[in-house]
């Protein structure tokens, strides 16, 4: 049986905090490979600053210097609304020699109970929970809960840094850095 860890996310952009993340429960639970998922359309979100094209790009190049870290576009591919039920029931029936361990932070932890067919979704899932700061790792469901160092970046702190014109060093992956600076992304630096 492989085990493979699935980060969903936005990515918009991926940054040290998701990378962090992911190093520590692949370690953790032994995992083979963490597989970094784009979503296409965020159930709980309004909307995304970047394309979609450029969100990928990101996240291709955050993983990219990790052996054990890929890209799995099948929300992208999918489009519409990226439910996480959707993309289980696939990947499950696609990788059935496989166990796949969802990983989220303490702010998705909380929301949990409101998630699309969340009951039927925990037949299929195992779900990972690492600390946020100011929220509790605490849920109804049954939770693998992880300790990792908590390093509080979020992608909203990035996009207001480059909007104010403010330092994203040390935040970001140098090439994700880079490609924000050339793209002109989330406003003027
Ligand atoms: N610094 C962090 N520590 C722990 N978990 C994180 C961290 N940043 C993101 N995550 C988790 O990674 C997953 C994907 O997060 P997402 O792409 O929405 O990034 P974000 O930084 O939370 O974005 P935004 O600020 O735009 O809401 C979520 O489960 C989120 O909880
Ligand atoms: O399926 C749902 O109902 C659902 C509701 C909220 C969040 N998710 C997933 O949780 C992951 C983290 O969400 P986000 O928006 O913080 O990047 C991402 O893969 C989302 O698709 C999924």
């Amino acid at each position: 049986m492989k085990k493979i860890g699935l980060l969903g996310g936005t990515f918009d952009p991926p940054h040290l905090g998701h990378l962090l993340v992911a190093e520590e429960v692949y370690h953790a639970l032994d995992l083979d490979e963490v597989w970094f998922i784009p979503s296409n359309d965020p159930p709980h979100k309004d909307s995304t600053d970047t394309n979609t094209e450029d969100r990928l790009e990101m996240t291709r190049m955050a993983v990219q210097t990790n052996h054990h870290f890929d890209v799995n576009t099948i929300e992208i591919e999918r489009s519409g609304t990226s439910f996480t039920f959707d993309t289980v029931s696939s990947l499950v029936n696609t990788y059935q020699d496989t166990e796949f361990y969802f990983i989220m932070g303490g702010d998705m932890v909380e929301y949990l109970p409101k998630w699309h067919r969340i009951e039927e979704l925990l037949e299929l899932v195992s779900f990972v929970g690492v600390q946020r700061k100011g929220f509790e790792l605490e849920c109804e469901y049954p939770i693998i809960k992880v300790e990792i160092p908590m390093f509080e970046v979020s992608s909203t702190l990035i996009r207001n840094r480059v909007q104010g014109g403010g330092s994203t060093r040390y935040l970001l992956p140098e090439r994700v850095e880079t490609y924000i600076k050339e793209r002109g992304l989330y406003g003027k630096r």
